[in-house]
Formats: structure tokens, C-alpha cells, sequence
């Protein structure tokens, strides 16, 4: 097998040299441009699997480069070098595509494993079709949007924040970014964070040494190790105390957390994900969730929407919860249209779990044959939870472009949904030519 390529892209002669080295040691070819300009040369002579840049080049921005190689026609995975502490820069280069950051000064380890990563990614590309053993369904087009969201997200090493409802299927989501992705062989560690007792959290999440306090009778791994090489999920992230908000800020900043008791820091490997039902920009206006943390895990956002937003989903559920509790497909039971038409009027302030709950019952009242609106016991007069209020635009929210397209994504798919799906009537709507229309539905991952 040919050796992989990388290209090294920094205006100071002594990081240039340091990146080689290591690339070198790790079986790497590299090549190495002080400027964009050299760069952009480089890359049109030959193919490359890895690119390292530094953002502030002497003749421009480092982030140009990212936008260069995403938008290519073979994009590869492009890291950027970061001056100490700047996440801003970091984040900002997620946010166009970069696949993950490194801070001056480069800690080889994480450079390492940084490297590994991205060029597993290389070796796995042509595999289309991962497998996996989670399965998101639903045809709507917000489950369609979301499942090209995720296979793009798969490929990157950004932390994402998945927001929805309870029950909604964020943690399957989570599971799917997972799976997707280079880290699928490594482990997928799910925590609540608020089932954890504070006064245990620091030793949970970052593990600790005998003898730190009492209770504590032999070493402990925490979560960022269990998950070391893989992906750390942490639900309700809006539940982290103060404090302990302090800490996972710099663990994510740092890539090193430090054991309770220990003195030395030491490098994980992981990537975040979180999720939340509830309003952690509104709890950042209040003061109860730190701005710099919200801003840090929600580099890249996704909203999973309520079961009440995609009832064309409905019977696709209906189906696979009901095979699954009969334990084969071939006994499932038959379910009436009125009893989906029942399902799909519901409001399901608690989505498919609560999907779940309702079919398991039904299932032990119906009569054997075919389950029918009766047994569903569809609770009556129960409030829906409140969509997000509507605020004006908050900056730490993310770009305003961000902002921008998702008042415009729930604009289009209410004026599809309200058009029965007919994109020519949903254009005219929203006083959209046709070939408009079709534009935005392509930009937002809604077309296919
Ligand atoms: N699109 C889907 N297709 C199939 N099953 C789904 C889908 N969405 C959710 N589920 C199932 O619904 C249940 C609830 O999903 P999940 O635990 O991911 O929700 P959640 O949003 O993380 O809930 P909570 O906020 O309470 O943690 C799970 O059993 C999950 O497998």
C-alpha cells in the first residue's frame, strides 16, 4: 500500500520541521508550503489525504485553505494549528468543514492521534455504506435532512449539540454521528448528566487517584477515558453544575483532563457530543449555563423535531416498534387506519418513547387480531410542551447565517407541509420562483 500524503502549511520554519518529523515517524509523506500561495500550488500538482495548516499565513487566511479543500472535488480531512487558547479560530474553522484543531504548542501525542484519526477516515471513505446497528427512521423530510446531516457530521471530529424534545431520538442520533464515523471501533459512552450526584461528578467524569478522598479506595478511570478514541455523549448537559461546567471547558480546550488527586494532566482522545430538551441559549441570557462552554459544545447544532412536526412518519414507527415487541416480523400484529389516523391527530408531548409506551399497552389489551383506536388509550387534555420561544438574533446562538437558515428551513418545510408537499404550490407560497425554491431545498439538505 503507497504511503499516505500529507500537506503542512505554517510560515515558521521550527513547526514545519516538528510536523515533519512526527509525520515521518508515522510512515508519512509530506510536503510543506510557507504561504497559501504555495500551498494552493502544491495542491494543484498531486492528491494529498491529510492537510495540517496554520491559519494566520503571511499572505492570508488558513481558513481560505479549509474552504478550498472542502469545496474541491476530492475533499480530504484539513486540520488547523491554532496560538494557544484561541478556540475562537478552532471553532470558527469547524464551523467551514475542518476536521479538527491542534494548539501551539503542538502536544505530539494529541498530534498523533489527531493524525490517526483523520487518515482512518481516508482508508474508510470508499466504504459508502457503513453499517450500523441503530436505525433511524422515518421518510419526513426534517428525518431525511437529519440523516445527511449526520453523515457529513460523521466525518468530522466537532463537537455537536443535538437539541429536541424529550424522547424525540437524540441519543439515537447521537449514536448514528458515532457509528458513522472513524470512531465507530472505539467505545460510544452515554451519560445523563443530571443522574449524577454532584458531589460525584469530577470523579466520575475525569476519574480519579486512591486516596483523593474518602471512599475513594483504589484508582478510577472517568467517562473521558472509558470513552478515550471514541465518542463521549453527554445528555442533558443543560444539568452540569457550575463547577463542573469550569472543567469540561478546559478538557475540551485542552484535550487533557486531570484525574481528582492526580498532579499531571493527561491527553484524551474524544469526541463530544451533547443534548438537552431544554433552552441553553435562553439558561446562557439567565447566567445559569457559562456563555464560553455553550459556545465551545455547540459548534455545530441539530435539532431533532417533535413527532407531532413529522406524523408521515407515524406509520413507518408504528411498524418497526410493533415488529420489535412481537420479536418476529412475521407475528406482528395488524394495527387499523383508524388507529393511525388516532395516532397521527396525538400531540406526543413525549415523541417515540412515548410511541413506545402506547403500542407496548396496546398491545396487551388488544383483542389478538388487530389493534384498534380504542386500545391505544390515547391520553386526553395533556399540555404539548412549548416550542422554543422565538428571540431575536443572540450571538453566542452561533453566525447569524446560522441563525438565518434555520428560520428559513422552518419556513420551507411549514409551507411544504401546509402544500401537502407539492413543492410548485410551496414555492408560490412563499412567493419563491420555482427554480428558487428548488436552490434553497438543495443548500439546506432538504432534497433528496
Ligand atoms: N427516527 C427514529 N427511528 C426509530 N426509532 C427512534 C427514532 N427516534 C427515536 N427512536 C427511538 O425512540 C426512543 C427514544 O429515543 P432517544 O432515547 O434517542 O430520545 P432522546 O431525545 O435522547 O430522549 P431523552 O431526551 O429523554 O433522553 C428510543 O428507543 C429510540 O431508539
Amino acid at each position: 500500500m503507497k504511503n499516505p500524503f500529507a500537506l503542512i502549511v505554517d510560515d515558521e520554519p521550527d513547526i514545519i520541521e516538528l510536523l515533519e518529523i512526527t509525520l515521518t515517524r508515522m510512515g508519512i509523506e509530506t510536503r510543506s508550503a510557507g504561504t497559501l500561495g504555495q500551498a494552493k500550488k502544491l495542491l494543484q500538482e498531486r492528491t494529498f489525504d491529510l492537510c495540517l495548516t496554520d491559519l494566520r499565513l503571511p499572505d492570508g487566511d488558513g481558513l481560505e485553505l479549509v474552504e478550498l479543500i472542502q469545496t474541491s472535488r476530492t475533499p480530504f480531512p484539513i486540520a488547523v494549528i491554532t496560538a494557544h487558547g484561541n478556540m475562537d479560530t478552532a471553532i470558527t474553522a469547524m464551523k467551514k468543514g475542518a476536521f479538527d484543531f491542534v494548539s501551539k504548542p503542538v502536544d505530539l501525542l494529541t498530534l498523533r492521534q489527531l493524525v490517526g484519526n483523520a487518515l482512518k477516515f481516508a482508508e474508510q471513505a470508499p466504504r459508502k455504506d457503513r453499517r450500523t446497528r441503530h436505525t433511524l427512521l422515518g421518510d419526513s423530510l426534517a428525518m431525511r435532512g437529519i440523516r445527511s446531516k449526520i453523515t457529513k457530521l460523521a466525518r468530522s471530529q466537532a463537537p455537536v449539540y443535538i437539541h429536541g424534545e424529550s424522547g424525540a431520538g437524540k441519543e439515537l442520533v447521537a449514536r448514528l454521528i458515532h457509528q458513522q464515523s472513524t470512531r465507530s471501533d472505539k467505545p460510544f459512552v452515554a451519560i445523563n448528566c443530571g443522574a449524577i450526584p454532584h458531589e460525584l461528578m469530577e470523579s466520575e467524569f475525569f476519574g480519579h487517584k486512591k486516596g483523593s478522598f474518602t471512599g475513594a479506595i483504589g484508582d478510577k478511570k472517568g467517562l473521558f477515558q472509558a470513552a478515550d478514541g471514541g465518542t463521549l455523549f453527554l445528555d442533558e448537559i443543560a444539568d452540569l453544575p457550575a463547577s463542573l461546567q469550569v472543567k469540561l471547558l478546559r478538557a475540551i480546550q485542552e484535550k487533557k483532563i486531570r484525574p481528582v488527586g492526580e498532579q499531571q494532566e493527561i491527553p484524551v482522545d474524544v469526541r463530544l457530543l451533547s443534548a438537552t430538551h431544554r433552552n441553553l441559549a435562553e439558561m446562557v441570557q439567565n447566567g445559569s449555563f457559562r456563555q464560553d462552554l455553550f459556545y465551545r459544545i455547540n459548534v455545530i447544532d441539530l435539532d431533532v423535531p417533535p413527532l407531532r412536526e413529522r406524523i408521515d412518519d407515524i406509520p413507518v414507527l408504528v411498524d418497526h416498534i410493533l415488529s420489535k415487541l412481537s420479536g418476529q416480523p412475521e407475528s406482528k400484529p395488524a394495527i387499523s387506519p383508524a388507529a393511525i389516523a388516532a395516532l397521527q391527530r396525538y400531540r406526543f408531548p413525549g415523541n417515540i418513547r412515548e410511541l413506545e409506551n402506547i403500542l407496548e399497552r396496546a398491545l396487551a389489551l388488544y383483542d389478538g387480531k388487530c389493534i384498534e383506536e380504542d386500545d391505544l388509550n390515547l391520553p386526553v387534555g395533556i399540555p404539548v410542551p412549548n416550542p422554543a420561544p422565538e428571540h431575536g438574533y443572540d450571538p453566542c446562538q452561533g453566525s447569524l447565517e446560522d441563525y438565518l437558515e434555520a428560520i428559513e428551513r422552518k419556513a420551507i418545510l411549514q409551507a411544504l407541509k401546509e402544500n401537502k408537499w407539492n413543492k410548485t404550490a410551496a414555492a408560490k407560497q412563499l412567493g419563491l420562483s420555482f427554480r428558487s425554491f428548488r436552490y434553497r431545498l438543495k443548500k439546506l439538505d432538504l432534497d433528496n
